[in-house]
């Protein structure tokens, strides 16, 4: 996380933490202002320093950017191919130093970033595979007229990315745009970006182009604003709060520019009766509690059988007990900390209000030590629908079991809020699966399982969720423009 308070007393640089830059035209920039200091979360050491951009910066990343798409743009799909393998080929030997990087910065146990690094490199060889299938077609026509859809990279790009996946969320962008032939500025999170420094410098070493891959720090909103109102830039890709998502959307609506919108949800898991109830509570405290609850596809609301609530509200407290939480380093731990003292702020604050308003609370419900921003994996049970819990992503580690009398009950709770991210349901009931699959208002639903969408096929939102998919068959579309190209192919 990023620290602007000054009387921290620890000011010298984490023996493994690299050096934060930015990347502009090729070249890195270290002697700017300091925006704030980069804290380990779980010992709230600083890690070292984040500089910021000045206004010339963001106007050289601009320029740079927009040549770096006109070489980018012309190098042959299958050249760009072999350029982004050089960079995974560096990513793969540098793994163990980057997971410790992010551990350090962001606090999920190293097993984890592991997992994470491991995922994003599947994007990036999907997207791979991508570029050298980025097809048009011919349309069917009269002798001498030739009708063609061609699609070109849309431009120059603007991504920002959050904390929370400091690798897999800046790779989802930059893999899909790289391959589509796209130039991209990057402004990773002010809090974690040492993981976006390092996937930049294999970038940097395998041999892209100069001003191909340009990466900016500072005050998000002025970078934000300065960079889409720029007609350099051609899109905008966003991770992140539905809020500041729907800043990021207002400010390319104005300049007219596609925005494709990562944001959060709220997810529903929908408990039927006769399920195995330890494995499925047990699964649950564990995927509720990776990243410490900070991801947009976290389950959160657990939408239980009225005959399974008591025992799962039970076997669901015993296993999230039985989780170790503490500094992700320690390969031991299972939860690391939040990602700052805000994340925590909410914490106790979600559980205060739910415990006010009839709540009980069943596991944890208070932060863990004194040093690090450590919260217990925490259950709320009994949660009424206006406790804040039920109506605002939680994003810590705590979940909130209701009961329900039917599957309609239960969709119509699972339905009621203004997202649709990730949706999950537990049956062993044929029927009720593909009801759930129809009915559940969201843009991916996992069933008897709680993963989420790989390389291979979309994810997104629906609702206030966000707009456009990422990954899947479809990956390059947000990336690509399509020309119609009407071609008379008779002597004039
Ligand atoms: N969907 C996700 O993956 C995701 C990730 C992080 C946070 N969130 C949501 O955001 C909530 C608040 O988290 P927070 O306290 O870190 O939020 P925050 O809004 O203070 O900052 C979150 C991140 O958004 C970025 N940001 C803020 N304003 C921006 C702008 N104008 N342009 C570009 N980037 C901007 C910041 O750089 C920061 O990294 C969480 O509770 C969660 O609901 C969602
Ligand atoms: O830890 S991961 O599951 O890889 C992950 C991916 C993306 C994000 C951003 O929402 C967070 C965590």
């Amino acid at each position: 996380m990023v620290d602007q308070r000054s009387n921290r007393s620890a000011t010298a640089h984490h023996a493994d933490y690299p050096r934060v830059g930015l990347f502009i035209d090729g070249n890195w920039i270290h002697d700017r202002p300091t925006l704030g200091e980069v804290i380990n979360p779980s010992t709230e050491a600083v890690l070292g320093k984040v500089p910021q951009a000045t206004d010339a910066d963001l106007q050289r990343a601009l320029g740079a950017a927009a040549r770096g798409y006109l070489t980018w743009r012309d190098t042959p799909p299958k050249e760009r191919v072999r350029v982004i393998a050089g960079a995974v080929a560096l990513l793969h030997k540098r793994k163990d130093f980057i997971a410790k990087v992010l551990t350090l910065e962001n606090g999920k146990p190293i097993s984890h970033a592991h997992a994470e690094i491991d995922r994003s490199l599947n994007f990036y060889e999907w997207e791979m595979g991508q570029a050298v299938r980025a097809y048009g077609c011919i349309v069917p026509s009269a002798p001498q007229m030739q009708k063609l859809v061609m699609r070109q990279p849309i431009g120059p790009v603007f991504a920002a990315t959050p904390w929370n996946g400091p690798m897999a969320s800046l790779s989802r962008k930059i893999s899909a745009a790289l391959a589509a032939g796209c130039s991209v500025i990057l402004k990773p999170a002010e809090e974690t970006p040492g993981t976006a420094c390092e996937v930049v410098r294999c970038f940097e070493e395998a041999g892209l182009p100069p001003g191909v891959l340009n990466l900016v720090l500072g005050e998000p909103a002025h970078i934000s604003s300065t960079l889409i109102a720029s007609p350099v830039i051609r899109m905008v890709t966003f991770t992140g709060s539905v809020q500041v998502g729907k800043h990021l959307t207002q400010l390319a609506a104005q300049a007219m520019k596609p925005a494709l919108m990562e944001l959060g949800g709220h997810a529903p898991v929908l408990v039927g009766e006769s399920i195995n109830i330890a494995q499925v509570a047990k699964l649950a405290a564990i995927t509720k509690t990776r990243a410490a609850g900070q991801i947009c596809t976290s389950p959160s609301r657990f939408i239980v059988h009225r005959r399974a609530y008591p025992e799962f509200v039970d076997c669901f407290a015993r296993s999230l007990g039985e989780l170790r939480v503490g500094d992700g380093l320690d390969p031991t731990v299972d939860i690391g900390p939040v990602a700052n003292s805000r994340r925590l702020a909410a914490a106790e604050a979600l559980v205060e209000d739910a415990r006010s308003r009839g709540a009980r609370v069943v596991a944890g419900g208070q932060r863990v030590g004194s040093r690090g921003f450590f919260f217990a994996p925490t259950l709320l049970a009994d949660v009424p629908p206006e406790a804040d819990v039920m109506t605002s992503e939680p994003f810590c580690p705590l979940a909130a079991c209701v009961p329900a009398t039917d599957l309609d009950e239960a969709l119509a709770i699972a339905n009621s809020l203004p997202f649709g991210l990730a949706g999950y349901a537990f049956t062993n009931s044929l029927e009720e699966a593909e009801q759930i699959t129809r009915r559940l208002e969201c843009g991916m639903v996992s069933i008897n399982h709680f993963d989420t969408p790989d390389a291979d096929t979309p994810f997104g939102g629906v609702k206030q969720s966000g707009i456009g998919r990422e990954g899947g068959p479809s990956s390059l579309d947000a990336y690509l423009a399509t020309k119609t190209v009407l071609q008379n192919t008779a002597r004039v």
